[in-house]
This record gives C-alpha cells, sequence and structure tokens, in this order.
C-alpha cells in the first residue's frame, strides 16, 4: 500500500505482534515509484497499441476471401459491386460524363500499374501497360501519384511528359509542356511540402535499418520524404515484433506518422498532406481550377488512395476507380480487379478519344 510521500508497509515483529512501520520516501524512491508505474502504463499502452498496429496491419492486407471470377466477367463482388459498379462495365457512362470537359488522368503505381510482388525493387511494369499509358498521356494530362519516391517510380515508369508526385504527394514535379499550357502556363512546377523534415527520415531510416535486422524478412525502403517498413516476406508470427520496434522508435519522433499500406508500415511526417491534397494541387496546376472543364479520373488500389477519392467524392464530380479484387469500404465510385483491367479501361479510353476524333473530323 503507498500514499504519496510514504511507504506504508506491515511487517512480523518476533514476538507475533504485527506492526506497522510508516517511513518517509525521499524524492527519489518517489520519482522510482512513480516512473516504475509510469512504465507499467506506458508497457499496457504500448501492449494495446502492438495489437491495434497488428489488426490494422491484418486489414490493410486482405487476403483473397472468395474465388474471383474470370477475367472481364461482368458479374461479380455481389452487392458491393451494385454500390461500386466495375468500371469497364459502365464504360460509356463514365466517359458520358466528360462531355464538354477534358479528362485528366491520376494514376497510383503499385498494384495499380504493375502487380504487387514479394520484391518491390522488382516491381516492373509491362511493355504493354508502359505503351497504354504513354498513348492515354498523349490525349489526357496524366499523372503518376505514388508513395514511391520521384525518381524511383520515374525508374519504373520510364515515360518523360508525365507528371510525378512521388512520396504519397509530397514531391511533385510536372515538366513544362503540358496540354494545359494555355490556362496554366507553361513553366515547370516542383512542390515539396515536407522538405524540412528530410533530416528526419533519413535518421529514422538508418535506426530502422539496424533495429529490421533482427526481423526475418523485413526490409525498410526509403522513399525520400517517407519510408516504407515491408513485412510482406515477414512470419506473422514476427508481426507483433516488428510493429513493437517501428512503434518504440516512433515515440521519439511525434512528428513522423505511421499508416497501413500492402503489407507495409508508411511512416511520414504527420503535416496535413497526402494523395489527396496533390490531386487538388495537380489540378490547379493544370489550369483546371473550374471544376467544370474538367472530368479527373484517379485510379488506384491502396490506403493512401483512398485520401484522393474522398476529395472526387466530396468535390462531387471525378471518377474514383479502387483497384481492388475483393470488396473493401471505399470512397471510390467504381473498380477494377487488377492492373490488367487498368490497362484494357486505358486502351479503351484511348480508343474512345481516338473514335471521337475521327468522328468530328
Ligand atoms: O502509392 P503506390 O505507388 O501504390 O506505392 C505504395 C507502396 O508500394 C510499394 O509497396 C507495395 O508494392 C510492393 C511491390 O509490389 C510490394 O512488395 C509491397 O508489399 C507493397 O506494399 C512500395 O515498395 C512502397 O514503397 C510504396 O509506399
Amino acid at each position: 500500500m503507498t500514499k504519496q510521500g510514504f511507504v506504508v508497509s506491515d511487517a512480523k515483529l518476533g514476538n507475533g505482534l504485527q506492526a506497522v512501520s510508516m517511513q518517509f520516501l525521499t524524492a527519489e524512491s518517489c520519482m522510482e515509484i512513480s516512473s516504475r508505474r509510469n512504465l507499467m502504463k506506458n508497457e499496457t499502452e504500448q501492449e494495446n497499441l502492438v495489437s491495434a498496429s497488428v489488426a490494422s496491419m491484418r486489414a490493410s492486407s486482405p487476403t483473397r476471401t472468395r474465388p474471383v471470377a474470370s477475367l472481364f466477367e461482368t458479374d461479380h463482388h455481389s452487392s458491393w459491386g451494385d454500390d461500386h459498379p466495375w468500371a469497364l462495365g459502365i464504360f460509356e457512362k463514365i466517359v458520358s460524363a466528360s462531355r464538354g470537359k477534358e479528362i485528366a488522368m491520376f494514376l497510383d503505381y503499385d498494384g495499380t500499374l504493375s502487380p504487387i510482388v514479394e520484391d518491390p525493387d522488382r516491381a516492373f511494369m509491362s511493355e504493354e501497360m508502359r505503351e497504354a499509358v504513354k498513348d492515354t498521356a498523349r490525349y489526357f494530362p496524366t499523372a503518376i501519384v505514388s508513395g514511391r519516391c520521384r525518381d524511383k517510380v520515374y525508374d519504373f515508369v520510364r515515360l518523360p511528359g508525365l507528371i510525378y508526385a512521388g512520396s504519397h504527394g509530397m514531391d511533385i514535379r510536372a515538366p513544362s509542356k503540358r496540354r494545359k499550357e494555355k490556362k496554366g502556363g507553361n513553366k515547370a512546377v516542383s512542390f515539396q511540402p515536407a522538405s524540412e523534415f528530410l533530416p528526419t527520415i533519413n535518421e529514422v531510416y538508418n535506426i530502422l535499418m539496424e533495429k529490421m535486422k533482427t526481423i526475418p524478412g523485413a526490409k525498410v525502403e526509403t522513399n525520400k520524404f517517407c519510408l516504407s517498413v515491408h513485412f510482406r516476406c515477414v512470419d506473422e508470427k514476427e508481426w507483433a515484433a516488428l510493429v513493437e520496434q517501428v512503434t518504440s522508435v516512433l515515440k521519439e519522433y511525434p512528428e513522423l506518422k505511421l499508416t497501413y499500406g500492402r503489407k507495409v508500415l508508411e511512416i511520414s511526417p504527420a503535416i496535413n498532406w497526402n494523395k489527396g491534397n496533390a490531386l487538388e494541387f495537380l489540378l490547379k496546376s493544370l489550369g483546371y481550377a473550374n471544376s467544370d472543364d474538367v472530368l479527373p479520373i484517379y485510379i488506384g488500389d491502396d490506403r493512401t488512395d483512398e485520401d484522393a477519392f474522398k476529395v472526387l467524392r466530396d468535390r462531387g464530380h471525378g471518377v474514383g476507380i479502387v483497384v481492388s479484387k475483393v470488396p473493401k469500404e471505399t470512397s471510390a465510385a467504381y473498380y477494377l480487379r487488377e492492373p490488367s483491367e487498368v490497362m484494357y479501361f486505358l486502351k479503351r479510353l484511348v480508343e474512345w478519344k481516338r473514335n471521337s476524333f475521327r468522328a468530328s473530323a
């Protein structure tokens, strides 16, 4: 039993009588008890945080829950599909919404243009996909909006003339010659709202590289303004240990935040800037401040893409398409199941545009 400043303890005396001795505690021992309590409280909080984090890791990396219908069948996802129609099934409706407007295309990279693979350094897109994106960019302003660092995503896509927004939209560069130059001007646009976090991100990268050596299969990837801790190749039994290490490091860096992607923990500056802000920023810098002029189409598969889907939903115009094989909570209006369907969607869009040019010639 303890009181503030005193410890009250029972002691058995030799004559069998019980005496209560009261000792005055020194400031140091008081602090010791209180820090032990805090430690216990912190330990419980840390345990709760770890279990919540492992739950989030599972939730953000769903496994296939039912057999997937064969490619390009129109009837899948049943009731979820009623609320979020298959984008290829209602293609005509989507393009007819662009009447009198220009389409602007926003594409996520991993899981959208390239299939998800075990090694993040080998997430290549196919040549056929590259051609489809290249053709798309010929007719519509096209941006790649990725969690990857901008240079890395450019190395994968290798198409000049596109807009690249890396680090979840925190590193934007648009080339000077853009289609909307008459409205948006033809100056190159570059924007890095998190540049002051660079030293911190590098510091945390070095710490995590060291810590993750103890977790077999874990991989830390630097994306310049963000970090990714991959657990795709980590045994599920080790997930709690991994997230415990990561959260205990992040406790020292309240200026950073942790989010969950597909078998990945994403660490980024806790600033109010995400892929949704990047989408708005790009629309503006493309000269589409007036929403009547443009129909933005955003295609993505990950949690971070939800911020962009929300922007489109809240603006009440624009087309959000989630890439997913399983029903999931999303602010996107439509879905496609995998990168091959994204490619087919892009090809149809290009074909539709070419046909409309021919018809008006
Ligand atoms: O915004 P994105 O372009 O979708 O980038 C999000 C993260 O994608 C990458 O990780 C994911 O893809 C890897 C390769 O297929 C896969 O191994 C990993 O499990 C996925 O989470 C990328 O490596 C991360 O840095 C991005 O943040």
